[in-house]
Parts: C-alpha cells; sequence; structure tokens
C-alpha cells in the first residue's frame, strides 16, 4: 500500500462511523458536548425594552425638562402606568421602561429637587439612548446554537436564557487505550535491564482529558498474538487505541492481531513524519486506531486522527485542528515526500524549530508549543517566511 495524504487518512478515518447516539442532559451536564440539534431561541431576549443604566426614564421630546417622578421601575419590578411627556420615573438597570418613555436620563446628569428631576448635564443624545430594544440579543424562533457546534460556557448561558433547561447532544464516547511492547512498565515500577516506562498510555489520557469520553484502560499488552487478539476482540468500545508494534519488525503485531480479532482495516501507513506506520480500520461496531510506539508519532498522530476521531463519534461538524499562520525564526530545508509536523516553540512571535526532530525526544515535544507544518516536498524556507502551525498550547 502506498503512503496516504494525511487529508485523505483524516477523511477516511472520520468516515469509517457516524457520531454515537443522542441524550439529553441538563445545563450543566451538556458543557464540553456537542449540539446534537439546533437550538432555537424558546423567548425573545430582552422580552421588552429594558434600561441599560441606572436613572430616569424619560420622553426625549420633552428635554431639557424638568420632570415630575411619578414612581419607580425596577428590575422584576415594572411601573405599570404610562408616563407623560414632561413626567418620569425611577428607573434601575434591567427594568421595563414605562409606556411613553424611550430613553433614560442616566442619574450622574440628573439632580433631583423633592419631586422634580432637572437636567444636570448634557442628557441622552437621542431617543433610545440607554435603552436595550426588545429583541436586541435575540428573537424566538432564532436559531443560536448550531448542531455539531461545541457547548461552551457561553453557550450554555445563552441556551439559558434561551428558555432551555436541557439540551440534545451526543452520549460519552467509550474509548480504550492499550499500549504494547514487552519492555514497557508502568510509570515508576521498578525497572529491569532492558525496561522502559510506559509513556503513550498515560499521554493520550491526558490528551483527550477534555473530551467526553468514558476511557477503558486495556493497560500494557505484552507481545503475544493470542494476548492481542484477545484484548482487542474484548475491547467493547466506541474508539479503541493502541500505540505500538505498528511497524514492520518481528515483534509488530498490532496489524494482524487486530486482524484475528476480525478487524477490516482500512489504511495502513500515512504520508507523514513522525507516525507514518499508523493504521485504522474498523472492529465490530467501533473504530481502531494504531499509533506508532515512538512517544512524539503517538502524540501527534493522536492530535491529528484521534482527538478529532472523538469529536467527530460526539457530534462536533468541524473536528479538524486548523492550522495558523506563523513567522519562522530560522530557514528549513526542503521536505521530502511526507507531511512534517516539526516541534517548534515561538518566542518573541517567531517560531523556533528544535534542531533535532528525533520521534522518540519527549524533552523536545514537551518544550514545543506548536507543531510547524511541512508540506510534502515543500522547497527550502528562509527565515522571516510564514509557515503554518498546530497549536499546543
Ligand atoms: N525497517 C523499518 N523500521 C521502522 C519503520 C519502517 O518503515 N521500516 N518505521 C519506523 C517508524 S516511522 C516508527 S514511528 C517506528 C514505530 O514503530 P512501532 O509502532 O512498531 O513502535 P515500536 O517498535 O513498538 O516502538 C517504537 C519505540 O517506541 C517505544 N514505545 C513503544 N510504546 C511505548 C509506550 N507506550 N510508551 C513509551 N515508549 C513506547 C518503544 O520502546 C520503541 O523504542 O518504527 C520505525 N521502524
Ligand atoms: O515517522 Mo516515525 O513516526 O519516524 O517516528
Amino acid at each position: 500500500m502506498p503512503l496516504l495524504p494525511v487529508a485523505e487518512a483524516q477523511t477516511r478515518l472520520l468516515a469509517l462511523r457516524d457520531p454515537v447516539e443522542v441524550e439529553t442532559l441538563r445545563l450543566a451536564q451538556a458543557a464540553g458536548r456537542w449540539a446534537a440539534e439546533p437550538i432555537a431561541a424558546l423567548r425573545t431576549q430582552p422580552s421588552r425594552d429594558l434600561s441599560a443604566m441606572d436613572g430616569y426614564a424619560i420622553a426625549h421630546a420633552a428635554l431639557p425638562g424638568p420632570f415630575r417622578l411619578i414612581g419607580e421601575s425596577a428590575a422584576g419590578r415594572p411601573f405599570a402606568s404610562p408616563v407623560a411627556p414632561g413626567e418620569t420615573v425611577r428607573i434601575f438597570t434591567g427594568a421595563a421602561m414605562p409606556a411613553g418613555a424611550d430613553c433614560v436620563l442616566v442619574q450622574e446628569e440628573a439632580r433631583v429637587e423633592g419631586a422634580q428631576v432637572h437636567l444636570a448635564g448634557e442628557g441622552p443624545a437621542h431617543p433610545g439612548r440607554n435603552v436595550r430594544r426588545a429583541g436586541l440579543d435575540f428573537t424566538v424562533g432564532d436559531v443560536l446554537i448550531e448542531a455539531g457546534e461545541r457547548i461552551t460556557p457561553a453557550r450554555i448561558a445563552l441556551a439559558a436564557v434561551a428558555g432551555h433547561a436541557a439540551l440534545p447532544v451526543r452520549r460519552r464516547v467509550r474509548v480504550a487505550i492499550a499500549a504494547t511492547g514487552d519492555e514497557l512498565r508502568p510509570a515508576g515500577a521498578p525497572l529491569g535491564d532492558g525496561d522502559l516506562p510506559e509513556s503513550n498510555g498515560v499521554m493520550l489520557t491526558a490528551l483527550l482529558a477534555d473530551l467526553p469520553i468514558d476511557l477503558v484502560d486495556l493497560g500494557i499488552l505484552p507481545d503475544r498474538l493470542e494476548v492481542l487478539r484477545d484484548a482487542f476482540a474484548g475491547a467493547q468500545a466506541d474508539i479503541l487505541v493502541t500505540t505500538g508494534g505498528a511497524s514492520v519488525g518481528d515483534h509488530d503485531l498490532v496489524r494482524p492481531a487486530l486482524e484475528a480479532a476480525g478487524a477490516v482495516i482500512d489504511f495502513w501507513r500515512v504520508a507523514l513524519r513522525p507516525g507514518k506506520p499508523m493504521l485504522a480500520g474498523r472492529l465490530g461496531e467501533g473504530v481502531v486506531v494504531g499509533l506508532p510506539g515512538n512517544p512524539v508519532s503517538a502524540f501527534v498522530t493522536a492530535t491529528l486522527f484521534v482527538r478529532p476521531l472523538v469529536a467527530h463519534l460526539s457530534g462536533a461538524a468541524d473536528p479538524l485542528p486548523k492550522p495558523t499562520p506563523a513567522t519562522l525564526a530560522e530557514p528549513l530545508p526542503a521536505n521530502g515526500e511526507r507531511t512534517d509536523y516539526l516541534r517548534g516553540r515561538r518566542i518573541d512571535g517567531r517560531v523556533h524549530v528544535a534542531a533535532i526532530q528525533d520521534s522518540s525526544m519527549l524533552r523536545t515535544l514537551a518544550r514545543a508549543d506548536c507543531l510547524v507544518l511541512r508540506e510534502p516536498q515543500a522547497p527550502a524556507a528562509a527565515a522571516g517566511d510564514s509557515a503554518q502551525i498546530l497549536d499546543l498550547a
């Protein structure tokens, strides 16, 4: 199989499965999910004209006054009768404008003598000044959140004011993570000769921590075909993520073990660096993504493929990471046939690219705050040139 371009691999991966089922959650529980349907306003906001300031509701045509004080309108306690020209009502921020008044004289520009309010400043410049018109924010029936948009804290507030107590979202995605390799030991465990602390599984757990998932930790699996096959077959997940054993060595057993477990591999080997040996396919009702074992390769492929897949199954309309432009601090050589994702760090607005880009080097990755994209066959770039980056911060 030839190497698959990154964008094509992403498209094929997301096409492997539709978003998971819809559930309805109370607002506070819906944070971080994606809207499963368009969310329309059940009411108009403001529902009527409201004062934007503390002061005196007046008719603009009656300026410069004076005005006779006939009552008060507070938030939730409107003044019921109309206000005639030459009359005024004490009013507070968020309170209903009484009929007959069309602007608010702020109290800093008013002087009150008994029941008379005098202009003591410039006064409201025009009718409508310091008034929030009915429907300023939205009108009943307006679509406020599109299907596939994330439920952010601001959208939760919007949905509440729009009259919703609960929202239709996708259920949590069940993600199983398996690290493979005979040399791996849990972080902190005693190490024998040739042993290595496991880092990909904990990295993936952290990388997905802000997404609505239920995690199934399959732990560290040995390089034994039957053990891998049985663990994969029993994973029962929407997404099974494996790391390691994806390449061509004698101990790279993930692909044959997946196939033995009944998986249908859709693609293997993508035109990117690091991360080339990654694979993806179907396993029962779920999707399997096999990430390479090198820690930086696992991180980059998880960023480009696993996070977007979780977001897609969670109902995100736009799940892929978006590159943004940045300025290079140093020249870069011409690129080869794979899209390169270089570990970079922004200093004073310019991106410095780490000198050694070995896919095993976690210290370089941990110092990076972005990945610098180099398209296949990109010509050499000079310091000061623009480059596309993926933000890691
Ligand atoms: N002859 C070839 N050799 C290799 C090729 C190739 O095309 N031909 N591809 C290389 C590329 S690219 C990559 S990336 C690596 C990754 O291959 P694997 O997925 O099979 O990874 P492993 O061999 O299992 O492990 C690589 C490396 O990473 C360490 N590792 C693995 N899992 C973890 C973990 N969970 N936590 C920490 N470290 C882990 C492992 O000990 C190895 O050092 O293959 C190249 N080879
Ligand atoms: O592309 Mo591998 O992913 O060299 O590290």
